[in-house]
């Protein structure tokens, strides 16, 4: 298996390659040459599997010979023994025929910790069998900064610096990045929101001398190991729910775009998907491209959902690399025109987004009533992530196919959002529940590149 990238000018990496590379360094995203497919055989073998074994079935025709079975089966154990259900992504039922897929029982809790948990053991793995060092740098609108944290702390391979908008997180996803103790962990408040953070972390790959030296490594969804292990709870949700006899839709609360293409992949690989629904809060941008065609960004509000405060969705590129026919040329054209505040998506293109996704937007008003009615009419308190696709599912739902909504976090890790909607703070596991009590260690930048690739030499340096 082959990666090529979005912009079409890099070099075509392995799998093992890829992941350690992060951004590919003609600025675009690596994506795998060609989609795997499981028949309608293949994902009915699924039935009765546990969480790691369909994750082994599904993601083992992507890694190719970087690890062998033995291993990648090893280390998807080590990876998800730490999460807090038997089912690792278990169904509820909020009504007929709508489902919630809770992807909050990880370390960080959040759905990020299925992908940083298992990246973490590959990068243990592949790193000391190569005798390598990285150091991994990080943008976070709250959640992928935490769980890179847990999944990286203390390992000796790799240092790993995070990035994440001073005062636009909350406090408990704050203090899950500034707490840890390890040496090897950097957390960096920077002045600035999400796009700023992600904006500086692309520049420093595209700074080849300083990526070159600092041996710089990326654990966002720039990754796609990151999109990869996402994509194994469609499956595991799809199957539960009658795949491939019957079709699902999925209902994905959305801010870079991470989540939902691995759906998209999901779906390409023939799993029985029929709609994608791209829910956003009042940071509309993705609705508003596809619902227009106009890519344009504005400027970011911050909203009880704070995860999903992004205007510059990443992964985006990855949907528009295969809706512009995997044309490189084009894609680069766009993301060019995109420095200049935005871009328009040709007519072939917005059918072929079309056909796959539909979109909607949900106000902060909506969000609180939509945690109080759910809490009172099913007992499921969610968090306002998750809130926001519940919304957007309930208006938008076909009642004859099932359709699952990604509950992406904790409500604990909002208890701001949640208290306003209920009148109750929710309580944080009993394994954290000293976590306002540690103290905290986080270093405020600029947002100026020079600057903090400056202060990451000095930390990696100690
Ligand atoms: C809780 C939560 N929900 C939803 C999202 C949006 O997911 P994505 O960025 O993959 O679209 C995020 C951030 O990634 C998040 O942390
Ligand atoms: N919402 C994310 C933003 C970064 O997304 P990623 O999936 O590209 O890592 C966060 O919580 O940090």
């Amino acid at each position: 298996m082959r990666y090529i990238s979005t912009r079409g000018q890099a070099p075509v990496l392995s799998f093992e390659d890829a992941m350690l590379s992060g951004l590919a360094r003609d600025g675009g995203l690596y994506v795998p040459e060609t989609i795997p497919q499981f028949s309608a055989e293949d994902i009915r073998a699924l039935h009765g599997l546990s969480y790691e074994e369909t994750a082994f079935r599904v993601m083992r025709p992507f890694t190719g010979d970087s690890f062998t079975d033995e291993t990648f089966g090893d280390l998807i154990s080590r990876a998800y023994a730490g999460f807090g259900h038997a089912a690792r992504a278990p169904l509820k039922q909020l009504a007929p025929g709508h489902f919630l897929l809770e992807l909050f029982h990880g370390p960080t809790l959040a759905f990020k910790d299925f992908a940083m948990q298992l990246i973490g053991q590959l990068f243990q793995e592949a790193l000391t069998r190569r005798g390598e060092r990285v150091t991994i740098v990080g943008a976070t609108s709250g959640d992928t900064g935490s769980a890179a944290i847990e999944a990286f702390r203390g390992l000796d391979a790799v240092d790993v610096v995070i990035l994440f908008p001073h005062g636009r997180v909350s406090e408990v996803q704050r203090r899950q990045m500034t707490t840890p103790v390890e040496a090897n962990v950097h957390a960096l408040a920077l002045e600035g929101h999400f796009d700023d953070c992600q904006a500086r972390l692309k520049d420093m790959f595209n700074d080849f001398a300083f990526r070159d030296e600092v041996r710089l490594a990326g654990v966002n969804s720039i990754n796609w190991a990151r999109v990869l292990a996402q994509v194994v709870y469609y499956f595991s949700a799809a199957v539960s729910l009658g795949a491939p006899e019957r079709r699902v839709s999925f209902t994905v609360p959305t801010g870079n775009f991470g989540d939902i293409f691995a759906g998209y992949i999901a779906k390409r690989m023939g799993l029985p998907i029929d709609r994608l629904v791209v829910a956003t809060n009042q940071n509309d941008i993705l609705h508003r491209c596809l619902t227009s065609g106009g890519y344009v960004t504005s400027e970011v509000h911050p909203s009880i959902s704070p995860s999903m405060d992004i205007q510059v969705s990443s992964n985006f590129e990855r949907a528009l690399f295969d809706a512009y026919d995997r044309d490189g040329a084009a894609v680069a054209q766009l993301m060019t025109e995109l420095k200049s505040g935005g871009f328009h998506v040709s007519q072939g293109a917005l059918q072929a987004l079309r056909e796959v996704f539909d979109s909607g937007r949900t106000s902060e008003d909506d969000t609180l009533a939509t945690i109080t009615r759910t809490l009172t009419q099913t007992g499921e308190l969610l968090c306002p992530h998750s809130a926001v696709g519940v919304a957007v599912a309930e208006a938008q739902r076909d009642p004859a196919v099932p359709m699952v909504t990604l509950a992406t976090a904790h409500p604990a890790k909002f208890p701001d959002a949640v208290e306003r909607a209920t009148g109750h703070r929710p309580a944080l596991p009993e394994r954290m529940a000293d976590l306002f009590d540690r103290p905290e260690r986080v270093t405020p930048v600029a947002n100026d590149l020079a600057a903090l690739e400056t202060l990451i030499r000095e930390r990696i340096a100690q």
